[in-house]
This record gives structure tokens, sequence and C-alpha cells, in this order.
């Protein structure tokens, strides 16, 4: 049996952050990764994801807006070899640098599945170590779809692992991984369908975000096919028959299902320890992260809390001060926390919608500014594209509580408003700085 001050289970964005500060601060660690170091994020999420966008991006500027600058590219092919290349390069030195850091910080590594042997004790590729504290971090995978024939669908993993793209794919979903990969294919020439439950995507945002986009989204694809749930899949030849109670409503090359995620909570010897999951199969914390068992943690995506990876990495560090450099909390702060779909155009979002904070503080305590204008970027390129911003404002002093934008570059645009609403910032104080002229940001500060 080896003994450790820290043992991490799961090396992805919250488990290596964690540790890295735990060895930081002395301790002596072990991470137990199965799969890849980095995780989701680095190796099938954000980073393969967000380089994808970088790409539909340059699509967007040659075809949509290059012409009416007055560049006229010979546009002959996407290569798409060329593509995955560039991109599998990126992760790959993105997976280096962390392995570089652990080992750096002397970090032992084991590379297997872990499992609980008793509430402290932990067994990988049949060695036994163990610890005073322990983090569970081993985040999510994508939902199974449970319908007839929906082993022939594929889902945001499979993506990654493309060699060919196909000609006509659906997208089922409507969250962000929907919204992204359906906007990223199009783009790059799939004739794509995105395929949703209701009427639109992206149905729990702001509804000036998802009514925007989903205007853009007919307008520029990709095909969107609302209120649809297909009820079987079948193989047809080299194509996938999409049904609904019987009837064939698309036939494409491959289908690509986004319907959600669920926590890695099995095989993990949980039944050996006081730990226990939630309804969805979720680890139950505390405030402070704790498990029911003493001294064992879990924080990301295998918790019911907020899934993006600056919210694990934050969580895991915070852990980290609290159990080796005297932290006066283990709990973080899950309000307020920016986030940003890489759809076309961007979207990005801090606090309450609107229809939330009417729903906890009642009408009368809101008011709402909201911003319309058309994207200088586009509109030189004669090409009309709307832009919406919004604030989100409560009480008297009106507090800005929310706040919402799609339009060019809205992505980079929301991470400084977040420090003034986390420092509380008022209407009136953010109408106080001068504006960047000419930029979008500008509008999120003269609003009327
Ligand atoms: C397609 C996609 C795009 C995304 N884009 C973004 C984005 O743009 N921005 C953003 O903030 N978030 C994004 N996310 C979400 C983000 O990836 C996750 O919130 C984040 O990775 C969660 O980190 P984590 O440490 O909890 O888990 P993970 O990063 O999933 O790491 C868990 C690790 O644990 C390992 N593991 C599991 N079980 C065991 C076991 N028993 N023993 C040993 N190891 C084990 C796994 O192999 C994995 O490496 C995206 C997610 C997806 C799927
Ligand atoms: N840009 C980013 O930061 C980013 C990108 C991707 C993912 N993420 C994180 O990962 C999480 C998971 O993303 P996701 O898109 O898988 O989940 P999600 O929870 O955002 O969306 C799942 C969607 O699937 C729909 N759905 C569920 N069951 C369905 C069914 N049977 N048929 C059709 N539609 C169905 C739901 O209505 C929902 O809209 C996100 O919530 C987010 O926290 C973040």
């Amino acid at each position: 049996m080896v003994e450790f001050d820290y043992i991490v289970i799961g090396g992805g964005s919250g488990g290596i952050s964690s540790a890295n500060r735990a060895a930081e601060h002395g301790a002596k660690v072990a991470v137990i990764e199965a799969v890849d170091l980095g995780g989701t994020c680095i190796n099938r999420g954000c980073v393969p994801k967000k380089v994808s966008w970088y790409a539909s991006r340059v699509s967007d500027s040659i075809h949509k807006y290059g012409p009416g600058y007055g560049f006229h590219a010979e546009y002959t092919s996407f290569n798409f070899d060329e593509f995955l290349e560039a991109r599998d390069g990126y992760v790959s030195r993105s997976r280096s640098g962390y392995e570089n850091n652990i080992e750096k910080n002397g970090i032992t590594l084991y590379r297997g599945h872990a499992s609980f042997v008793d509430g402290h004790t932990v067994e990988v590729n049949g060695e036994t170590l163990t610890a005073k504290n322990i983090l569970i971090a081993t985040g999510g995978r994508p939902s199974k779809v449970e319908v007839p024939g929906g082993e022939l669908v594929d889902n945001s993993d499979d993506f990654f692992n493309w060699t060919t793209l196909p000609e006509k794919v659906a997208v089922v979903g409507a969250g962000y991984i929907a919204v992204e990969l359906s906007q990223v294919m199009s783009n790059l020439g799939v004739d794509t369908t995105l395929v949703t439950r209701y009427e639109k995507p992206l149905r729990s945002f702001d509804d000036m975000l998802s009514d925007l986009l989903l205007g853009a989204i007919n307008e520029d694809g990709p095909t969107h096919m609302p209120n649809t749930t297909f009820t079987e899949y079948r193989k047809n030849g080299d194509k996938i028959e999409c049904l609904v109670d019987g009837e064939v409503k698309l036939v494409v090359d491959r289908v690509v299902a986004a319907v959600g995620r669920v926590a890695n909570t099995e095989n993990l010897g949980l039944e050996n320890t006081a730990i226990t999951v939630d309804e969805k199969g979720q680890i139950n914390v505390n405030d402070g992260h704790e498990t029911e068992e003493a001294g064992v943690y879990a924080i990301g995506d295998v918790i019911d809390r907020v899934d993006l990876t600056p919210v694990a990495i934050r969580a895991g560090r915070t852990l980290s001060e609290y159990l080796f450099n005297n932290g006066a909390t283990s709990a973080i702060d899950y309000t307020n926390i920016p986030t940003v779909i890489f759809s076309h155009p961007a979207i990005g979002t801090i606090g309450y919608s609107e229809r939330d904070a009417i729903k906890e503080f009642g009408a009368e305590n809101i008011k709402v500014y909201t911003n319309t204008f058309y994207s200088m970027y586009a509109s030189a390129a004669w090409r009309r594209e709307q832009n919406k911003f919004k604030l989100v404002c409560y009480g008297p002093e009106e507090v800005v509580i929310g706040l919402h934008g799609i339009g060019e570059g809205v992505d980079e645009m929301i991470q400084g408003f977040g420090v003034a609403m986390k420092m509380k910032a008022t209407k009136a104080q953010f109408d106080s700085i001068i504006a960047i002229h000419p930029t979008g940001a500008e509008e999120f500060v003269t609003m009327r």
C-alpha cells in the first residue's frame, strides 16, 4: 500500500488543477487517469471545439464577408485532413503541457481506472493507494440515445474522432454542444440539420439570445427541424433514416446526438464507501464539496453544479488551498459565472435571464435595458446582421444582475463585465465609464 497526502481520481480540468496546486504547497500527490490527461476539455471538449469554431470563422470570412470587402478568393476545397492535423496537433501540444506540469510538480501519475476499496483506499492496476484526502474529479460522458437504433447515433466524443466529413448530418439536441457542432459543420460545408425537441435551441437562456440565434440559423444554416423527437433510427445501406412514429423524417449519412451528459460514477467502488449519488448518478456533496465520506471531495462535472472548465478549475484549486495552505473554505461562489456559446454569432451571458429575474424578484423590481444594432463588420460588407445586448437590473439602485449579448466579438467581450457584476455594479456605474469607439462592447455602457 502506497501512502499519499492527496489522491486525485481523474486527470481532467478539475483534477489536474487541484493536484498541481496541492503539490505546489508541498503535498505528496497521486493522480489517477483512465484515458487521457486533460480530460474532456482538452481532448474532446472546449479545445478541439474552439479550434473547429475558428475554422468555421475562416470559412465565414471567405464566403460571407470577404467578397463584400473586395476579396474574391478562389476557393477550391476545404481539406479536412489538414484541418485535423492542425486541430489535433494543437490538442496534443496542450496535453503535453499538462504532462510536463505534473512531472515538474513531482506528482505520481497512475494511468488506469481507479476504484475505492474503502473510504480512504483506492485501487488502480492492482496497486492500492491510501490518503487522508481524496478528490473525485471523474467528469462525465455523453448521454446515450435510448431509442431503437440508438447505437447508430454518434456523440460529441465520436465527432472529434471522425476522419472524414460526411455530406449530410443530423445534429439532435438544443444545448451548447448541439448548437456549436451543428454550426461548425454547416459552416464547413456539410449539409446539416439541427433537430430540436421544441421550437428553438437554447430555450433555457434569455429569450433575446435564443430568438436572435434562431433567426441567424434560419438565415445562414444549419437547416432547423423544430418540434421533432426521433423515435427510431434505421440503417439503409450507407445512410441512416431518422423516424418519428414509424415515418421517415430525415435521411442522413451521420447523426450526432448532444442530448446531455451523465456523470462518471459507475465502477468507482462507491458502494465500498459512505459516498452517495443523486437520482442522475451525480455525487452528493455539501457546499464545501465534501462527500458523505469525511475527507473525500468531488468537484466538476461529476457533481450537480455548473459543467464548465473554469468552474472545475476554481473548485479544484480552492479545495487544495483549503486542505494544504490553510485556506478559509473549500466552497466556491457559483453565482455570476460568465459563459460563452461559440455560435455564429457568438453568445455571451452572465447571471439572470430576464425571465428568471422576473420570476425570482417580481417584475416591479426588475428593469431591463436592451440595445439592437447592426454589426459594423457585416454591414460594411453589405450584410445586415443584427446584434442584441441586454442588461437586467434589480431594485432602485439598478444593480446589474444579468448581462446578455449576441453578436460579433461577444465571446471576448464579457469577461470584464463579469468583474463589474461580481462587484455589484449598477447601471449608473456601467454608464459612468467612457465607451471605446467603434466597438460592439460600447453598447453595454451606453444603453438608454
Ligand atoms: C463538446 C464539449 C465542449 C465543451 N466546451 C466547453 C467550453 O468551451 N468551455 C467550457 O468552459 N467548458 C466546455 N465544456 C465542458 C468542460 O469540458 C467540462 O465542464 C470540464 O471538462 C469538466 O472537468 P472535470 O475535471 O470535471 O472532468 P473531465 O475534464 O471530464 O475529466 C475527468 C477525467 O476523469 C477520468 N476518469 C473518469 N473515471 C475515472 C476513473 N474511475 N479512474 C481514473 N480516471 C477516471 C476521465 O478519463 C477524464 O479524463 C465542453 C464539453 C464538451 C463535451
Ligand atoms: N461553450 C461552452 O462553454 C460549452 C460548450 C459545450 C458544452 N458545455 C458544457 O457542457 C454541458 C453539456 O452540454 P450539452 O449540450 O450536452 O448539454 P445541455 O444540457 O446544454 O443540453 C442538452 C440539450 O439536449 C436536449 N435534449 C435532452 N434530451 C433530448 C432528447 N431526447 N431529444 C432531443 N433533445 C434532447 C435538451 O433539451 C437540452 O437542450 C453544458 O451544459 C455546458 O455546461 C459548455
